[in-house]
């Protein structure tokens, strides 16, 4: 059967007709040219479809063109001028149906296919627009609410925490810059609080994270009950949440805010019967004079909420300019330092131990020192805790172990030296792997290297953390207890762990004349150490007065200036050489 020559949607004679005018156009709603034949088949596709000729005339529509125009509340009827329908099918906003005119009239004129949508209430419809090759066009017309409330759910999902239901990082995020963008008009002021829980993570490490999370889903209850409908809650990170208070006119009103978040957090919870206590630090800064951009807010906030958990956490702190010049002071310290390894800047110093009994020195303990180019040398007690903060404790560590066993082997026998081992070292899983390879690369027996630790090693993962000590006791290591009398449960964690040595904090050396109990302390650990079978070492001993007092309450050695101030590697033969060897 050869093909018919006429276009689909006329019968031969209608297409034979001339272009209708408006005048003598059929009223006929139900009657478009479609040819009646074909119309079943156009009528059963899902997409509308409407014909317009080369004189700008809807010359067929299908039914669900049909269907869809009247959920628009635009009326077809036969021999409709194209553009008059269009143009009626405008949006509800007055941007969009502007953006749509321009588009349409553009593509008109230059014959480009277009595309538009057009939303009436909870309709939204697509219309496409295709010219063809011999004039004329042909629009379809699609149905998309259903996707398009699809999208919008998955759209607003998107910008919420599933857990707590509050608004995620992105919401905040675009409500802040709402709030910023009114804030330049009304001059209102806002503020950004930052809050971050404090003792979260041992309730998830050890009741599990299911009641971790019911945990922050009642926290994210709480701050919801304590802010205002215009404020914003959300939650950006595992345990960190923003309030964004709005429409504010000075900080007295964020400031209570801060209050009542770090009062509210801390009360106890019952979660799944547990009754559980944790806290709240928070960063607070305000808009505009802490920052008119969002990156600049919580960079600003983030700064004094740092602050707030230096300050000891459970309080709340107001950014200041200050805080961000100590911030820059100690990121140029970190980066300094992550380079001072390999810059070779480190070295080692070493204070002798002198054993009381013999008159000997029975080893040294091992003092890192900085020579930075710019600083010139810097404390320990300038630059450790913010390795240990950072984690690059663990390779300076590493360092200070392989370097002090290297210096040790060229002292004489039985000569020790005693390492500083950080909390964070004993975490890193590397400790003891570290100080065999140390000691096989350096030949040091192990019997010549002691370990000092305080009681912040003790205080973490006690269980791992003794295992750790009892394989380095086996290696043959020993292990001392440093600043012994400055903590909290000092004398329970001589009931945890064997210790070889007691090192007597030096302010109790200090006030051992100044103070009518220095005498007793010092008497009373000694006494401990020696029903223990442990050697106590007494620390800071400055004077020949000191020294002497010690002796009588028994401590077996002493380290102090009186003995010699700390050294490096180089000098230590001269310190030796005045005292008589072992
Ligand atoms: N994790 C590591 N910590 C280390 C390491 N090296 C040092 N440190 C720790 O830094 C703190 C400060 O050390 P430093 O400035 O070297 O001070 C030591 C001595 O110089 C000082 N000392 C010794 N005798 C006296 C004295 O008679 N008077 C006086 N005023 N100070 C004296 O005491 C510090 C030794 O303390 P301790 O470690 O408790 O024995 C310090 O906490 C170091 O531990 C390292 O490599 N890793």
């Amino acid at each position: 059967m050869r093909p018919d020559p006429q276009p689909a949607l006329l019968s031969r004679r209608e297409a034979a007709r001339p272009i209708p005018t408006e005048r003598d156009a059929p009223r006929d709603p139900q009657a478009p040219y479609l040819a009646p034949h074909l119309a079943p088949y156009l009528d059963a596709v899902r997409q509308g479809l409407l014909m317009i000729d080369r004189a700008g005339r809807v010359v067929a529509a299908n039914a669900p063109a049909r269907r869809l125009l009247d959920s628009l509340t635009v009326t077809l009827e036969t021999d409709t001028a194209a553009l008059p329908l269009l143009r009626a099918l405008r949006d509800d906003t007055a941007p969009a149906r502007r953006a749509t005119l321009r588009a349409l009239r553009r593509a008109l004129a230059r014959r480009q296919p277009v595309l538009f949508e057009v939303r009436r209430r909870d309709h939204t419809v697509q219309v496409e627009l295709h010219p063809l090759a011999a004039g004329g066009w042909v629009v379809t017309l699609e149905d998309v609410s259903t996707r398009k409330a699809t999208e919008a759910r998955a759209d607003a999902m998107a910008r919420l925490d599933p857990l707590t239901g509050l608004p995620n990082r992105l919401l905040l995020r675009e409500r802040l810059a709402e709030a910023l963008e009114r804030l330049a008009r009304s001059g209102e002021c806002c503020a950004l609080l930052l809050i971050d829980l404090d003792r979260f993570k041992p309730v998830n490490d050890t009741l599990g994270h299911p009641i971790g999370d019911a945990l922050l889903a009642t926290v994210a209850d709480r701050l919801r009950s304590t802010v205002r409908a215009t404020d914003t809650v959300a939650r950006i990170g595992g345990d960190e949440f923003v309030i964004l208070q709005a429409g504010i006119r000075d900080a007295a009103g964020t400031q209570a805010l801060a209050r009542r978040v770090v009062d509210l957090i801390g009360r106890t919870y019952m979660v799944e019967g547990h009754l559980l206590t944790i806290g709240a630090s928070v960063g607070v800064a305000l808009a505009p004079e802490d920052g008119a951009d969002a990156d600049r807010l919580l960079k600003n906030a983030d700064l004094a909420l740092y602050r707030a958990k230096l300050d000891g956490r459970g309080t709340y702190r107001f950014f200041e300019p200050e805080m961000d010049a100590r911030m820059q002071a100690r990121r140029k310290l970190e980066l300094d330092m992550r380079q001072a390894l390999a810059r070779r800047e480190f070295q080692l110093h070493y204070q002798p131990q002198l054993q009381l009994a013999s008159g000997t020195l029975i080893g040294c303990e091992a003092l890192i020192r900085w020579r930075h180019p710019d600083r010139g040398l810097v404390s320990p007690l300038d630059f450790i805790p913010l390795a240990e903060e950072i984690g690059l404790i663990v390779p300076i560590g590493e360092w200070v172990v392989r370097q002090a066993c290297r210096d040790a082997m060229t002292w004489p026998d039985p000569m020790s030296v005693a390492v500083n081992v950080s909390p964070a070292q004993f975490k890193s899983d590397r400790l003891v792997e570290t100080i065999i390879s140390a000691l096989a690369g350096s030949g040091l027996p192990a019997r010549r290297l002691e370990v000092e630790i305080t009681e912040g090693v003790l205080l973490q993962e006690n269980d791992r953390t003794l295992q750790t000590l009892h394989r380095l006791r086996e290696l043959g290591v020993r292990v001392s207890m440093d600043d012994f009398g400055t903590g909290y449960s000092s004398l329970s964690y001589l009931r945890s762990f064997p210790f070889d040595k007691i090192k007597i904090d030096r302010s109790f050396v200090k006030d051992l004349t100044s103070k009518p109990d220095g005498e007793a302390i010092i008497r009373a650990i000694a006494g401990l150490g020696k029903s223990l079978g442990m050697t106590t070492v007494a620390e800071g001993v400055e004077t020949s007065e000191q020294m002497q007092r010690i002796r009588l309450e028994g401590c077996t050695d002493v380290q102090g200036y009186l003995i010699s101030k700390p050294v490096p590697a180089e000098d230590l033969r001269q310190v030796f050489a005045a005292f008589p060897q072992a």
